[in-house]
């Protein structure tokens, strides 16, 4: 069984050939590199952030020993190292003092790392090569890694641990999957809110506008909700905000009470603000990657190879 860890994120440096590890003394970047390709057969876990024509960058998480603080961890990009992109897992070394691992691919979906920064799993998110009729990214490559899902559902569930709820409402359709396994990790039931035409019983429908701009109905059964019946919302993300208000506005009205709202993402839409203001809302994002999520391109697609060179070239 792999142990596997979740750090405080690390500082992040400028990347490139300047990055060293001389500032404790010690090894200078060229003879860890060396250091760190010699050792490279106890290794367990990757990471690869990009990759760019001639270019390969790296991470390496450099931590002076386990108990330091953040000031002494820092996450140093390295370019221009192949033998390092060749590599299908990640390097640990230990020096007397130093702890490093350098990943090599993280966007294999299914490997699990031994060591990794708070909310780690959204680089396994793919991006939207598709086009404005999809949602803009696909946070559902994360569910299929055991250890991604696992930290992404504690993720949310944790600012509500100590909080009532009755039950857990989930939003057709992804919602469904988060809001589930929510359900299930605090032991409690799960409501749908489906879109229309599903619900064989008696519904209240609520009209909506979603990020397509097109007019939709949503449904939710009556038999559930009653006065202060307090309800944890659950969706996969929050963009204009229209869906999430569609399916408060459908709890509140039957006297039900929004004891929070949990989404992977809520971007500082209009909507996105006015939720994040009157509830209290769970997100996976840290807020120094909210402005890529708001802009959605992750630094983490680079790593993607893609027959759609628009969608490579996005950020660039
Ligand atoms: O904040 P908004 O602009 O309203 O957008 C958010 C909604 O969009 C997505 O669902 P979508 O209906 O696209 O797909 P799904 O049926 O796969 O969940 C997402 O899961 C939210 O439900
Ligand atoms: N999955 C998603 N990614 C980004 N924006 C979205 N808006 C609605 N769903 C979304």
């Amino acid at each position: 069984m792999l142990e596997h860890r979740v750090t405080e994120p690390p500082i992040v440096t400028s990347g490139g050939q300047s990055a060293h590890f001389s500032r404790r003394g010690k090894l200078q970047q060229r003879s860890l590199m060396q250091h760190l390709l010699k050792t490279a057969n106890s290794f367990t876990s990757t990471e690869l952030l990009g990759r760019a024509p001639g270019l390969t960058v790296g991470r390496v998480l450099y931590r002076a020993d386990r108990s330091s603080s953040n000031r002494d961890k820092k996450l140093i990009k390295i370019r221009d190292a192949p033998r390092l992109k060749r590599r299908s897992s990640a390097v640990s070394v230990s020096e007397p003092g130093f702890e490093f691992s350098a990943f090599a691919k993280s966007m294999d979906v299914l490997n699990i790392p031994t060591e990794c920064e708070k909310s780690w799993y959204l680089a396994l998110m793919a991006p939207n090569v598709k086009g404005s009729h999809y949602a803009w990214l696909d946070p559902s490559r994360l569910y299929c890694n055991q250890q991604a899902f696992k930290d992404c559902v504690e993720d949310l569930v944790q600012p509500f641990q100590n909080d009532t709820i009755d039950i857990i409402a989930g939003i057709d359709a992804m919602g469904f999957i988060l809001g589930a396994a929510i359900a299930h990790r605090l032991g409690k039931g799960f409501l749908t809110i489906r879109k229309e035409g599903h619900s064989c019983v008696e519904t209240k429908r609520k009209n909506y506008s979603d990020y397509t701009g097109q007019e939709k109905v949503m449904e939710m059964r009556t038999d559930v909700v009653k006065k202060d019946l307090r309800i944890l919302l659950v969706d996969q993300w929050i963009e204009t905000g229209g869906t999430m208000e569609a399916a408060i506005a459908l709890i509140e009205e039957q006297g039900g009470t929004i004891a929070g709202i949990a989404a992977i993402c809520i971007e500082d839409s209009k909507g996105g603000k006015r939720i994040k203001e009157k509830y209290k809302c769970s997100t996976c994002v840290p807020d120094h990657l909210q402005p890529q999520f708001n802009n959605k391109y992750l630094e983490s697609f680079k790593a993607f190879k893609t027959k759609f060179p628009d969608m490579q070239n996005k950020s660039e």
